[in-house]
């Protein structure tokens, strides 16, 4: 099976971390996830995350500022995901979901309460680091 390939954006804002929710007919729809989408072919995968954020918050994001967190590769058994998550901080603009979705800021340790697509679990494992950006 392709492995699809995803550029996902942890953005921070202090003590914050800003979740999407994804479509019902989405593929993983209903649940909470860190913004971001498929990188296409050629494409660096920093800027597949700035055009993502640009198109599903409409934010500009400071490429400098992305920091490489984790890589998660998840068998969904109806299709296979990498994920190059980035924490980011520095943005231009005020998020909105431009996609219809619902944005949300939550405090890290709110997190653990959220319904996340599987292939998170070692992500918010990072994110829940006492030295996660320390
Ligand atoms: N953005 C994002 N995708 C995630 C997360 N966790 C997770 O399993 N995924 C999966 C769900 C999808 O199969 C895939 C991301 O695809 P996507 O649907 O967001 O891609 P896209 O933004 O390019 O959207 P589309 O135009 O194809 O609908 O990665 C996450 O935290 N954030
Ligand atoms: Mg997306």
């Amino acid at each position: 099976m392709k492995v699809v390939k995803v550029a996902v954006g942890v953005i921070v804002n202090g003590d914050e971390i800003l979740l999407s929710l994804r479509n019902p007919q989405q593929h993983q729809g209903g649940k909470w996830e860190f913004p971001g989408g498929k990188v296409e072919a050629g494409e660096q995968t920093v800027d597949a995350l700035a055009r993502e954020l640009q198109e599903e918050l409409l934010i500009n994001i400071d490429k400098t500022s992305c920091k490489p967190l984790i890589r998660v590769e998840h068998d969904y058994g109806d299709k296979q995901v990498c994920l190059d998550v980035y924490t980011l901080t520095r943005f231009e603009g005020e998020p909105q979901g431009a996609e219809q979705q619902e944005i949300r800021w939550v405090r890290r340790a709110e997190l653990a309460n959220l319904k996340f697509p599987d292939a998170n679990e070692p992500i918010l494992a990072q994110i829940l680091k006492p030295d996660f950006l320390a």
